[in-house]
């Protein structure tokens, strides 16, 4: 596979579960996401353990503080030689330039800068109980729309909203979409879902899947059966 499209959550609490799921897969199969709870547990030597492996690493701490902070959280994850790096678009347009600003240093090497919209966990009454009255579909598009605007890579929002955000921002802004889910696997905690395939036709760049591979039986075996199905 040239351009693996499943990133994999992988969100494990015990380091040699962990390292000894990344051995059975290939950098050619799949991308891997490491969140805040790995990150927590294992620090950066965990992400630059699976980048020495030749991974695409997409480093999810969803940075979120003033422009500095975050600016500055940036250089330090693409120090580490990450594929992806994300930060919170609420954290408005400056936060976001100077996240962009700051990673302009690394030239060729620059890993992609997105931003996250409404999480795929929140559904319209969890948004109002923000104060925020709009449904998902507009403050998606408002903050996607702002992170084009700062002039970041994409955005990660549901697939839900892919086809309006590819119809209104253009096919390169990038869209990452949690909240995936085969037919017939748990939903847990996410709220706006789609299948692999459907996600894929509607034209995410990018799926994150956790918990339908690595809580699986076999997770390479769900993760194989995932790629057949969007092959
Ligand atoms: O809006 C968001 C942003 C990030 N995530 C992260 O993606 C994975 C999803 O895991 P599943 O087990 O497939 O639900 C997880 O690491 C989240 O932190 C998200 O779900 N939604």
């Amino acid at each position: 596979m040239q351009d693996p499209k499943v990133v994999i959550a992988l969100d494990f609490d015990v380091k040699k579960e962990a390292l000894d799921f990344v051995d059975r897969v290939d950098p050619s199969q799949c991308r891997l996401k490491v969140g805040k709870e790995m990150f927590t547990y294992f620090g950066p030597e965990f992400v630059r353990t699976l980048v020495t492996k030749k991974f695409d690493v997409f480093l999810d701490l969803k940075f979120h503080d003033i422009p500095n902070t975050v600016a500055k959280a940036c250089i330090a994850a693409a120090d580490l030689g990450v594929w992806m790096v994300n930060v919170h678009a609420s954290g408005g347009e400056k936060m976001m330039i100077q996240a962009r600003d700051g990673l302009a240093q690394f030239g060729q090497n620059k890993p992609h800068l997105i931003a996250v919209t409404v999480l795929t966990s929140m559904d319209q009454h969890q948004l109002s109980q923000i104060g925020i009255n709009s449904s998902p579909m507009e403050h998606v598009l408002k903050l996607a729309s702002l992170t084009q605007q700062a002039g970041l890579d994409g955005v990660v929002c549901s697939a839900q909203e892919a086809k309006v955000l590819k119809q209104t921002l253009g096919k390169d802004f990038m869209l990452v979409t949690p909240g995936i889910r085969p037919q017939g696997s748990d939903v847990g905690d996410q709220k706006r879902v789609m299948t692999p395939q459907d996600a894929m036709r509607v034209g995410v760049d990018y799926m994150v899947i956790g918990r339908p591979i690595t809580q699986a039986q076999d997770p390479v075996a769900a993760l194989n059966a995932i790629n057949a199905s969007i092959g």
